[in-house]
């Protein structure tokens, strides 16, 4: 049997547009490996602000910028010198006017007025140093401003990204717009981009605007002037036209189906990255990965490039345009007009040479800031369409809806109920899953379906199964990461949706089977558990020792302030160290290392089962909470703990009583165990359910799951002998 790609099969999820509706999409193909596709735009569209500006959007926009008062100041600043920047080509453009009437008297009456001329050229000299220091102020300027804005975007995109939830987060089209809004690797934030280009548009407007009237003072009365101004304006709207092949304007997105530049891309991001370095030495891969390298770049040939690479060689591959094949002849013509003026009037030719030499260098400038200026004003609406959305973000509807009760109110009730016995502090007395079927988004088929089952207050459950069966599942809709398709799922009577989420997530503590760590210091991945403690010393070390980490962690040579992985990259030149300098120098970091003290590693390596014990401190962190709050920890959820189980059930065997004393330790506390697991843990469980294929198929305590001779029994039977 082969393996291939299914074909034809484009997805049609949501904000993936169809590639296959020509009518709005351009496809062409780039090489053998790219495909680009283009929206087509309406032919008015491509001329700037021909579209309705939405100034509604916009200001929406400057309200927020309101509330970054010191940024007003500096940006008037800013904006000044931009308006003054933006008129001295039309003053230094007067005084080249001023030359050209020199120049003018001059070969009329055989003088020159010295005084002027010197005043002129003083002033063009004064005006481009005056340029300069403007400049720099501006420069100046533009740096705290750009920081301040991107501190500003930087603290509402991180509130943006660390409010949503799981389903809301996973959502493909919500992953597009943060990659698009919130770039990890720009230097510059799309807002203060969008800031200077708005006002570079408004300053190049001024200049464009300054210089022409000036242009066209100094030129009314000169023989040929507004003739040579013409053709050299055709000529630089022309080459404007011929080089728009650019893609800045447009909407369009680039793809690629080529199997061998695929793997040849896996191959390379494989060789790079550090995680996969171990099985390509122990496995011997490297040979078999370089020749497939090898062959996928012989295939491929030019093709086998990023996406621009290709894009550019396809377009100088191509023969010039019509358009630009035109541009050459007339780029001539001024010099044609002015060479037959100069055999008719021979006297004319140094005014004419000066007004074309005027005229050419200004219109070249023009035709350079007129081409910016469409560029930018493309891009510009698209950035503040960006921004919009950006802003619009922090709006985003969790798919998980909060509830407005709030779960104190319960236990001030139950309080009141059980006012002989204040031990109980949590009253998270019973979890009810009722008829509860659940698809995961994006996905077809249930991972539960048609559940039901009730958990008692302090009762020990563990949820058996085999690889998919739905025991994570029921975790992740306890702890509301998702809501049921169908069904409800109850805590004391209350339906969980009704509830506030950040009661229920207080009051529960879990260790997910794909348990993560942050890249922060051991110290704070524990203090997570319980962010209000996270100075609480004594407290990260208790849950560490609970968690059985304390011992390796002290043994660290930077104990709890460890990184597992530092999330800051040092620097280093470029020399490759142990070779010669162009001094003959040998080039060795070490020294420089030492004193800067630079790991030879930027992480530290732990093994599986530590890591996992650190995760486990978190979660005991968080339990730790329910000891001198009013709101403590009432459940604990543990998805397949291998450590725990192991610790378990080594322990088990040592300390037979040791479920009785871990029942008095769980105090009131109700523990829910996901396990493949077959022993002790769950000889001891007060509930077992055993899961097949989304369903719940068996259901009571070990003894009643003997008794009853189903599927637990059996595999009970066949394996558990091995674990006990
Ligand atoms: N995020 C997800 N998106 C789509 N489907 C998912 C997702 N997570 C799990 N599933 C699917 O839901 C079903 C139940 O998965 P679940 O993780 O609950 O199984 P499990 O019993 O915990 O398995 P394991 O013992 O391997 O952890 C599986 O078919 C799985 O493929």
């Amino acid at each position: 049997m082969k393996f291939g790609r299914r074909q034809g099969t484009h997805s049609n999820r949501k904000g993936n547009f169809d590639p296959n509706d020509e009518s709005s999409v351009q496809h062409t193909k780039i090489g053998q490996v790219w495909e680009l596709y283009e929206e087509r735009q309406p032919e008015l569209a491509k001329i700037p602000f021909s579209t309705r500006l939405n100034l509604e959007r916009y200001i929406g926009i400057y309200d927020r910028y309101r509330s970054i008062r010191a940024l007003w100041l500096y940006l008037g600043v800013y904006l000044a010198l931009q308006f003054v920047l933006s008129l001295i080509p039309a003053v230094q453009l007067w005084y080249s006017g001023q030359l050209l009437a020199i120049v003018g008297s001059a070969v009329e009456n055989r003088t020159v007025d010295k005084q002027l001329l010197f005043q002129v050229a003083a002033s063009r000299v004064a005006c481009s140093l005056a340029d300069l220091v403007l400049r720099h102020f501006s420069n100046l300027i533009s740096r705290p401003l750009n920081t301040r804005i991107k501190q500003y975007y930087t603290i509402h995109m991180f509130g943006v990204l660390a409010r949503l939830d799981v389903p809301t987060y996973d959502d493909p089209l919500i992953q597009r717009q943060l990659e698009q809004a919130f770039p990890t690797n720009s230097r510059q934030s799309i807002v203060w981009r969008t800031v200077v280009g708005t006002i570079h548009i408004g300053s190049t407007a001024v200049m464009l605007i300054s210089q022409l009237s000036v242009l066209f003072r100094v030129l009314k009365d000169q023989q040929d002037g507004p003739l040579l101004a013409l053709l050299s304006f055709a000529h630089s709207l022309l080459s404007w036209t011929s080089d728009n092949n650019s893609l800045f304007t447009r909407v369009w997105a680039a793809t690629t189906q080529n199997d061998d530049f695929i793997k040849l891309s896996g191959l390379r991001k494989a060789i790079g990255d550090p995680a996969h370095r171990k099985e390509i030495v122990a496995g011997n891969m490297w040979e078999y990965m370089h020749s497939e390298y090898r062959r996928c770049i012989t295939t491929l040939g030019e093709d086998a490039a990023e996406f621009f690479d290709v894009f550019n060689n396809f377009h100088q591959r191509r023969f010039p345009s019509l358009v630009s094949i035109i541009r050459r002849p007339i780029h001539e013509l001024p010099q044609i007009v002015f060479t037959l003026r100069a055999v008719q009037y021979p006297s004319s030719i140094p005014l004419s040479l000066a007004s074309l030499n005027l005229i050419t260098s200004t219109t070249s400038s023009f035709s350079n800031t007129l081409l910016k200026l469409f560029i930018e004003t493309g891009s510009i609406s698209d950035n503040f369409a960006t921004i919009r959305k950006m802003y619009e973000m922090i709006h985003i509807e969790n798919r998980i809806q909060d509830g407005q009760s709030r779960i104190r109110k319960m236990l001030r009730s139950y309080r009141w109920v059980y006012r002989s016995s204040l031990v109980i502090r949590t009253e998270f007395v019973i979890y009810p899953h009722r008829n509860v079927s659940f698809k995961y988004p994006e996905s077809n088929s249930y991972a539960l379906n048609n559940v039901s089952f009730k958990i008692a207050k302090g009762q020990l459950c563990v949820i058996l199964g085999q690889n998919g069966s739905g025991k994570s599942t029921i975790l992740k809709l306890i702890a509301r990461l998702y809501d049921p398709s169908e069904g409800q799922i109850l805590i004391d009577d209350r339906d969980i949706k009704t509830l506030k989420l950040t009661d229920i997530r207080r009051a529960m503590a879990v260790l997910f089977q794909d348990y993560t760590h942050f890249p922060l210091s051991i110290k704070e991945n524990i203090a997570l558990g319980d962010p209000g403690h996270s100075s609480d010393d004594s407290r990260i070390a208790k849950a560490a020792k609970f968690g059985g980490a304390s011992e390796f962690i002290e043994r660290l040579e930077d104990g709890y302030d460890t990184y597992l992985d530092r999330p800051v990259r040092d620097y280093y030149s470029g020399l490759p160290e142990g070779t010669m300098n162009l001094f003959g120098r040998a080039v060795s970091f070490g020294k420089i290392k030492g004193m800067g003290g630079m790991k030879s590693s930027e992480s530290t390596s732990l093994s599986g089962g530590q890591m996992q014990r650190i995760a486990l401190s978190r979660t005991f962190m968080r339990s730790l909470v329910s000891e001198d709050s009013e709101l403590g920890v009432g459940l604990l959820l543990f998805d397949e703990p291998l450590f725990l189980l192991k610790l378990i059930m080594i322990f088990s065997t040592i300390f037979p009583d040791l479920f009785e004393r871990l029942r008095h330790l769980r105090g009131q506390k109700t523990m829910i165990f996901s396990s493949h697991r077959f022993g002790n843990l769950t000889r001891n469980a007060d509930m077992i359910l055993y899961m097949h294929d989304s369903v719940i198929v068996e259901e009571g305590s070990h003894e009643a799951l003997i008794r009853a001779g189903g599927e637990y029994a059996r595999i009970w039977n066949l394996q558990a002998q091995a674990f006990l």
